[in-house]
């Protein structure tokens, strides 16, 4: 779904092969001793001066660079309780092995370096050390909750890697398989001084647990909050490490963790006013509103006088009310959108007239509740996640480069991230599981366990399954996209229709929609919010599709459009056409078709020629265009459009403007001219929605104003509604297109903000 899939790219294929090789040649080394070869000494300097080396990024292609992260193959969490597990030690432990059934205790003794993972060199108890590498964490470990020197942690049936250097480490790929603890029962080596002089006690764990806080040390605070309440502590020193403890989970995005704590409060003083407010807080960012501001509504009664409440009131009703009836702000959301880096707005998910339901051959997707009309606004999503790159941000490590060796992809952007804050957002809510594990992903099957030892457990490699099928990429605003398309020249660039996105994010609702080349719906963004309206008029119970990648450029040996990177070849109306005309008249309407713009550079005042060609085009198809589009068909009209519209040759702009509509698949009664009186300009048949069918309505409105000025207003009106599908909004309409204030011939304001 536009997602920067390069799986095909030699470049790229390369490294994924060499990928492979060295998984190959590791396996070799299976099963032999990882004891350390090395003394400690040379373990420290090694892995100093990898540090160096791992600042570079590791591969260049077409002018960038990028941070490569290898996958290894899929291997499923530990999904056992710690007393179930034997302890191993580093000495113990074998290459290339899943040491299932075991856990390794160890303490971080270097500063933590973060490049695609966090890593660190760790000592065991017997004083053996051992390279560690802990992905998915790395914006979590790498900051100021980071893995400080001296972090004692448990590692779950450790896994140990031969990297690509042939060096070999622990790896850790699931956050549920490491835990950051403060003690261990039997450490001498090891052992703790931190903590060492305190008197065990609930009140001075709860002192220290307040430090923490006031350093913004959230996950140390959280742990001593959770000492006081072991140490037996008073009922009002219980209340307060709960809250704190709520507190400090609220400020780490834990908002499961938040809720149970003040619920707990909440039981034995039913009006805390600390404990109501967390509470609403914790369902805010659950997104779950209506109960956010019931909680609100208490507070606003028993504590009239508490202001910040009461703005958060205002915020939570804000989002019901968008929530609830879908109506959005969104020049508003526009400038946000741009101000924010990353540009995630605080919007409610507007679910309308839609339901899941089975698909005879393709799976689940969403259909229409009730009868929808083109442009109808069919939901608005915030995302589930979204990972943001800016296009102007040359730092490699922000654009990063995936290879899955399982399933042979090599993709480019932002998934990595998306990958890290989705498994980090499940582990912390473990509530959001459900939804997001129903995702579709395809024939991986992950253990069927939500939580062990009190932690939900998160298998990254269902996250990553799920998110190569069902991520989109996205711009920071669709409207960008459309006004980039129109800058270019009246002829329409081929190769530029298509866009590849280095952002990503999920949106669940979305991902339940299939794909067809004939879709009947379209997605646009402001933000890390998803727009979808409906592009045709839809009775209800229809399926709604939208294109996951573009069919078009059309050419016709790109059909049936294969959506490998989803797992499937497209069979709709179009694609079996395309399937079933012989192979000469494909070739006939591609040598035609590449002749065009030959044709319109030589001599753009002399077109007939071109005209001729695409005439004999035209005549390759057997089956009307309101049946079978011919995308082939429609960039050549538009460029005729567009040409004649130049010359103000205005009867001609129309003719083939109408034509560029049809080969779409458009019904439009009432649009040539000379123009009929009191016969309106409708449209009896929406058709396949691209961004240049706004630009062909406008410059029919132009072409009107002079011809037939009672239809201009007409054509204008379904250039808005073409812009609200392709854009997501039309509030921004008379920002980006004047029949009156542009020089150009489709009204585009070239400067338009
Ligand atoms: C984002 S999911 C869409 C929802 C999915 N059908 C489900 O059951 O959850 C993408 C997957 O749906 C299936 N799919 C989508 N469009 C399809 C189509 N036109 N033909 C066949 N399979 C399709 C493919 O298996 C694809 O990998």
């Amino acid at each position: 779904m536009n997602s920067h899939d390069v799986s095909k790219d030699p470049t790229f294929l390369e490294h994924l092969q060499r990928h492979k090789e060295n998984l190959e040649v590791a396996q070799g080394v299976k099963g032999l001793s990882a004891r350390p070869s090395m003394s400690n000494g040379q373990t420290l300097f090694s892995f100093m001066q990898q540090q160096l080396v791992n600042a570079l990024a590791d591969c260049h292609w077409d002018g960038k660079s990028f941070k490569t992260t290898f996958l290894p193959p899929a291997y499923p969490p530990c999904i056992h309780h710690i007393d179930k597990l034997q302890r191993i030690m580093i000495k113990g432990l074998s290459l290339e092995t899943h040491h299932r059934g075991r856990y390794l205790v160890a303490r971080t003794i270097t500063m933590t370096e973060r490049t695609t993972a966090v890593r660190a060199i760790v000592e065991d108890e017997d004083g053996d050390m051992i390279l560690l590498q802990i992905y998915n964490q790395e914006m979590e470990l790498g900051d100021a909750q980071s893995l400080r020197m001296g972090t004692l942690l448990i590692i779950k049936e450790p896994f140990v890697e031969v990297t690509t250097d042939g060096e070999y480490g622990i790896r850790v790929d699931h956050i549920s398989d490491v835990s950051f603890i403060l003690d261990f029962p039997g450490l001498v080596h090891l052992k703790r001084t931190r903590y060492a002089a305190q008197a065990a006690n609930a009140s001075s764990w709860k002192t220290r647990g307040s430090e923490h806080f006031t350093k913004g040390e959230f996950r140390s605070a959280i742990q001593c909050y959770s000492k006081t309440l072991e140490y037996q502590p008073s009922p009002e020193l219980r209340q307060i490490a709960l809250l704190n403890r709520a507190l400090c989970f609220l400020k780490s995005d834990c908002f499961d963790s938040a809720l149970l704590d003040v619920e707990n409060v909440l039981q034995t003083s039913v009006l805390s006013e600390k404990g109501l407010f967390r509470k609403a807080q914790a369902l805010y960012h659950l997104q779950r509103f209506e109960e956010s501001c019931e909680t609100h509504g208490i507070i606003a009664r028993n504590y009239p006088d508490n202001t910040m409440a009461a703005r958060e009131y205002t915020r939570a009703s804000a989002r019901l009310a968008e929530q609830k009836s879908g109506k959005y702000n969104f020049k508003r959301m526009i400038l946000e959108a741009k101000k924010r880096h990353p540009p995630t707005l605080d919007r409610g998910t507007y679910i309308g007239p839609v339901a899941i339901k089975k698909t005879q051959s393709h799976g689940r997707g969403l259909f229409t509740t009730a009868a929808v009309k083109a442009g109808d606004l069919l939901f608005c999503e915030k995302a589930f996640s979204h990972a943001f790159r800016d296009d102007d941000d040359n730092d490699p490590n922000n654009l990063r480069l995936l290879l899955n060796a399982d399933t042979d992809k090599a993709t480019i952007g932002t998934q990595v991230v998306l990958i890290e804050l989705i498994a980090q957002k499940l582990f912390k809510n473990p509530s959001l599981l459900p939804a997001f594990v129903d995702l579709h992903h395809g024939t991986y099957e992950s253990a069927n366990v939500l939580e062990v030892d009190n932690v939900p457990v998160v298998d990254s490699f269902l996250v990553e399954r799920i998110i190569a099928l069902n991520s989109f990429g996205c711009p920071l605003l669709s409207r960008e996209t459309h006004m980039g398309g129109a800058e270019m020249e009246y002829e329409i660039d081929h190769d530029r229709l298509d866009y590849e996105f280095h952002s990503c994010g999920v949106w669940t609702m979305a991902s339940y929609i299939n794909h067809s080349c004939m879709s009947n719906a379209r997605r646009a963004f402001i933000g890390d919010m998803m727009i979808v309206r409906a592009s045709r008029d839809l009775p209800a119970d229809t399926e709604i599709t939208f294109w996951y990648e573009s069919p078009m450029p059309c050419v016709p040996r790109n059909l049936p459009m294969n959506l490998q990177h989803w797992d499937f070849i497209c069979d709709c109306m179009l694609c079996q056409d395309i399937d079933s005309t012989s192979k000469s008249v494909l070739a006939a309407r591609e040598r035609l078709s590449s002749q065009i713009p030959k044709l319109i550079k030589k001599n753009r005042s002399n077109l007939q020629l071109v005209e001729a060609a695409v005439s004999r085009i035209a005549d390759t198809f057997p089956q009307p265009a309101h049946e079978i589009p011919r995308l082939c068909l429609y960039p050549l009209y538009f460029s005729l459009a567009t040409i004649h519209a130049s010359f103000n040759n205005s009867e001609k702009a129309i003719r083939f403007g109408l034509m560029t509509l049809e080969s779409l698949g458009f019904v439009i009664e009432g649009g040539n001219v000379p123009h009929v009186s009191d016969t309106p300009l409708s449209v009896q048949k929406w058709a396949l929605m691209t961004d240049e069918v706004v630009r062909c309505w406008m410059v029919l409105c132009c072409a009107y104003q002079e011809l037939a000025p009672e239809l201009a207003s007409q054509a204008e009106g379904y250039a808005r509604i073409s812009y609200r599908i392709c854009v997501g909004e039309d509030e921004s309409f008379e920002q980006t297109y004047s029949s009156t204030l542009s020089d150009r011939v489709d009204g585009l304001l070239m400067n338009a903000e």
